[in-house]
């Protein structure tokens, strides 16, 4: 399926990459999607992979966009949005940055008002991913389908109807990904220092990973009762469980997310004065 929508990135990091890899082609014409960067080996990257538009500073491909996809880090969104003032009109402005409000990005906007804030996550990549999103009040109808299209064509969307919620959901699914390698770094790691080669470990724990998380979502039991059927009473499970639980584990992870919540709304805070 694809239109003609026009879409502009600025910042071609790794999010952004990962974005264009499900449109470029696919969503829209590769020559419809244009890439501002002050990294010119990401942008030469980005050209050669996707035979997308590129430049260094923002130019009158902005002002003809459909869609102006902020892909910049929280840390430099104000200053690089100053910059977009001139050129935006009617365009759908796409944040994808933790922390940063659509208030703040409104104001920074001379009070532009169409605007969807997201929180993907790098499955992305592999069209796997699943992003959050909320659109403010001045998001028409069809600038809502081009939003839910755009993260589509790179995962499942999820639309939320208080902006709040984006903050749980990069504590959830945005920052997620890193959870679930840092679950598979440890896997790896006992696998050798239990004797296996590092081979053996990776495959070993990867694809534990792959195979229980689809059997999750494939599964009509909620995940409590798949983790009781692995758990055979004095068996091994419940020996390494019984460890978990006594080291607080499940506890840790709860926190974590929540120190990921509270910095997506310190993030907020400290990136989102005037
Ligand atoms: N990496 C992840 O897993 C996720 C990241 N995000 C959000 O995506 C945004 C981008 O993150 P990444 O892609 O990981 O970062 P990144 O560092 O890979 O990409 C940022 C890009 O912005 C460019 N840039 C910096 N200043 C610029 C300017 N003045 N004009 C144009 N381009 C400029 C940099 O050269 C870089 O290529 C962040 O706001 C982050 O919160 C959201 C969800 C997941
Ligand atoms: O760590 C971060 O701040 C970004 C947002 C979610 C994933 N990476």
């Amino acid at each position: 399926m694809q239109n003609n929508l026009k879409i502009s990135f600025i910042g071609g990091g790794n999010m952004a990459a990962a974005l264009i890899g499900g449109l470029a082609g696919k969503l829209t014409a590769a020559g419809n999607i244009h890439v501002v960067d002050i990294n010119a080996d990401s942008l030469a990257k980005l050209q050669q992979q996707f035979g997308i538009k590129t430049s260094s500073e923002i130019d009158a491909t902005l002002a003809a966009s459909d869609v102006v996809v902020l892909a910049v880090k929280p840390q430099q969104m104000k200053g690089v949005v100053a910059q977009l003032v001139p050129h935006i009109k009617g365009q759908l402005v796409l944040s994808i940055a933790a922390g940063i409000r659509a208030v703040d990005l409104s104001r920074w906007l001379k009070g532009h008002n169409a605007i969807v804030r997201t929180m993907p996550n790098t499955p992305a990549l592999i069209g796997k991913g699943i992003t959050g999103m909320v659109a403010t009040e001045g998001v028409s109808k069809e600038q809502r389908a081009a939003a839910d299209a755009i993260m589509r064509a790179v995962g499942e969307t999820v639309w939320l109807d208080d902006e709040k919620l984006i903050d749980p959901v990069t504590a959830v699914s945005g920052s997620g990904p890193a959870y679930v390698f840092y679950f598979i770094e440890a896997m790896q790691q006992a696998a050798q220092e239990m004797g296996l080669t590092a081979e053996q470990g990776n495959a070993l724990a990867i694809s534990t990973f792959v195979g229980a998380a689809q059997l999750a979502a494939q599964a009509s039991d909620p995940v409590a009762v798949l983790r009781e059927r692995v758990t055979s009473k004095g068996g091994t499970t419940y020996a390494a469980l019984s460890s978990m639980e006594a080291s607080g584990v499940k506890q840790s992870i709860i926190n974590a997310m929540k120190a990921a919540a509270a910095r997506g709304q310190a993030l907020g805070e400290e990136f989102g004065q005037d």
